[in-house]
């Protein structure tokens, strides 16, 4: 049974909306001003409110904006007398779902109601959907080194700490980072990843903080930047090693300060995120050599997680084999292939300078070439590169 929320001053109107509703089969609790009816939307969670535009102690609009902060999904319908229509039609703007005028027309009262209700559910329907389909994938390993970062991220993830990931390409960096969100209290708000060493130098400023229009030659409309974009979830800086100076600069300030100015603009913006980086370089090297701001790593590593090499952890690799086995045929849409024990023994002795990444793509080469099941003929043949295979024959 849906809960209802009804403020409004005039007890005639909370009555004949309460008979109507309760008739209807709704569950409806009743509020006589905003302040009221805003300390009940706080302590419950209600499927809609339907609120009076002028009330005492605080009104219509005052309480739209407050429950607004508190929760962003309940629709919130407006009751508007008739001099107060357009009052109505700003709170739509500021994210009321509707208004029903004064007195209350019943069909046009339920639909509406239906309508609202109906459009919450399939938000948050798709909210649930959309978090399923970008499940991140498991963190595969029960080597100590892995245990170690799933302990760490348990223990990190649900403060704001900011944290940096080190290794080399490819070993899971960027898995770590979306872990991270997944587990933090920020994990239904945006995770964004912006990857420094991709974009030009004289780009990164826009991407990261935005630009107004006109303030350079291609800004030929306004433009949100990464940290406006990640506001009330996860920005995750990849490869900050390459980042420039005059960036770094920039990041600094918005780091110590949560507040940003968009390219081309002089208004501060006010940014609530927390910040992820990563990087395969060696930052405090990078520093001695003037590349890296010694006080930009100290704002970013208030954690450090490394990531450690495959080589340096191959008891993970029968594991990995095995899941990504799983994966690979499945996505194929073949029978799962076995592997026999010389096979994947030679896979653990192998050099993964790759990493991660190299043996994804070796399983699906497998997968493709193999017979039902992969041998060590097919790890030789398939596996170790024809270059090194010559020098081992030579
Ligand atoms: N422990 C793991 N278990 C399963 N899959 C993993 C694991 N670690 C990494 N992967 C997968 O390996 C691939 C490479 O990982 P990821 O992109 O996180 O590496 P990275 O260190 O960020 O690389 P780069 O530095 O090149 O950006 C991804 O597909 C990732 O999902």
């Amino acid at each position: 049974m849906a809960n209802i929320l009804i403020i409004d001053d005039e007890k005639s109107i909370r009555k004949t909306l309460t008979e109507i509703l309760s008739y209807e089969g709704y569950k409806v609790d009743e509020a006589a001003d905003g302040l009221e009816g805003f300390k009940m939307f706080q302590a419950k969670q209600y499927d809609a409110v339907l609120c009076d535009i002028k009330m005492p102690k605080m009104d219509g609009l005052e309480f739209l904006e407050k429950a607004r902060e508190v929760n962003q999904d309940t629709p919130i319908i407006m009751v508007s007398g008739h001099g107060n229509i357009d009052t109505a039609v700003d709170a739509v703007k500021k994210g009321a779902y509707d208004y029903i005028s004064k007195p209350p027309d019943l069909n046009r009262l339920l639909i509406t109601l239906r309508n609202a209700m109906d459009k919450t559910k399939l938000v948050t329907e798709t909210k649930t959907l959309r978090r399923k389909v970008n499940k991140v994938p498991e963190m595969i390993g029960d080597s100590a080194p892995i245990l170690k970062i799933r302990e760490t991220i348990e223990k990190v993830a649900p403060t704001d700490a900011r944290v940096l990931i080190t290794g080399e390409n490819g070993v899971g960096k960027e898995l770590v980072a979306r872990w991270l969100h997944e587990r933090s209290n920020r994990a239904s708000g945006p995770m964004v990843e912006v990857n420094c060493a991709a974009i030009p130098s004289e780009l990164i400023e826009s991407e990261l903080f935005g630009h107004e229009k006109g303030s350079f030659t291609s800004a030929v409309k306004q433009r949100i930047g990464k940290f406006e974009q990640a506001s009330g979830g996860t920005l995750f800086l990849d490869e900050i090693g390459d980042m420039s100076l005059s960036a770094q600069a920039k990041v600094l300030r918005a780091l110590q300060e949560g507040k940003i100015t968009r390219v081309g603009g002089d208004k501060e913006i006010s940014v609530d995120v927390r910040v992820v980086a990563a990087t395969n370089k060696d930052l405090l090297k990078e520093v001695e050599e003037k590349n890296f701001r010694l006080d930009l790593y100290h704002r970013l590593s208030v954690i450090l997680i490394h990531v450690a090499a495959l080589n340096d952890r191959r008891d993970d690799v029968p594991l990995l084999v095995d899941n990504f086995l799983d994966t690979v045929c499945n996505e194929y849409g073949i029978a799962r292939k076995a592997i026999d024990k010389d096979a994947m023994k030679a896979l653990q002795n192998h050099n993964w300078s790759g990493n991660i990444r190299e043996l994804r793509n070796v399983v699906e080469r497998l997968v493709i070439l193999s017979g039902k099941t992969i041998t060590v003929e097919d790890v030789e043949d398939f596996v170790v590169p024809t270059r090194e295979r010559k020098k081992a024959g030579s």
